[in-house]
């Protein structure tokens, strides 16, 4: 039996990236993004050389983990770049693959690269005040491609659930976004990327509950 619960707040701080209310926090430091990078010696230069900074952080309320609820939180993202690849979140597919999630930007300038089972590739630029809704099945991952913090609003079913294994698997995702060199950035192909191959897309596209 669903117990009626009250209403729930929480002021966002776009500035410090953060929110009131919230019922967790986790950081993610530069050592954490260990094997995402093509330059693995350019990671380890300088994790050691800035003393391994936390590079995200992400506040969140989680009412419950059921079905029909909904997590919320904001992500602040550091900027900075290991040689020419951008500061980005570890990237997922939801456990439960049909749940969806929506991002509001507040802060800094940001993209979501998604890719899809097949292995088709997204990007969407994130600014203060942009919405994206990523939609199910799609693998996500936020970059700042910024100089300042990227802040964003999230929303997520609260049993959707995080794989991280689906982009190991794949040796990362199909595309590596790099500076462009002139303040911008680039889809440069990743060269170690393996394709799901269809029997494995076709399985994801069934992951639902
Ligand atoms: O979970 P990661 O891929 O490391 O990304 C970090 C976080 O980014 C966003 O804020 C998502 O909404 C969170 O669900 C996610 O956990
Ligand atoms: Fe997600």
């Amino acid at each position: 039996m669903d117990m009626l619960r009250e209403p729930v707040t929480s002021i966002v701080d776009a500035d410090k990236g953060g929110m009131s209310g919230n019922t967790g926090r986790y950081e993610k430091r530069l050592s954490d993004l260990a094997g995402l990078y093509e330059d693995a010696a350019a990671h380890a230069n300088l994790t050691e050389k800035l003393g391994n900074p936390v590079v995200y952080a992400v506040e969140d309320f989680r009412p419950s983990d059921r079905a029909g609820d909904l997590i919320y939180g904001v992500t602040r993202m550091s900027p900075g770049r290991v040689s020419d690849e951008f500061f980005l979140t570890r990237g997922h597919i939801h456990a439960k693959a049909d749940r969806p999630e929506i991002y509001f930007g507040q802060k800094g300038k940001g993209l979501m690269q998604l890719e899809s089972p097949e292995g088709e590739t997204r990007i969407v630029e994130i600014g203060p005040q942009t919405i994206c809704y990523v939609p199910p099945y799609w693998i996500h991952r936020s970059i700042n491609v910024g100089d300042e913090d990227l802040v964003m609003v999230f929303a997520y079913p609260s049993d959707s659930g995080q794989d991280y294994g689906i982009i190991e698997a794949s040796n990362g995702m199909r595309h590596r976004v790099k500076t462009d060199g002139n303040g911008g950035w680039t889809l440069v192909e990743n060269r170690d990327y393996r394709p799901r191959n269809s029997e494995t897309a076709a399985a994801l596209m069934k992951r639902y509950a």
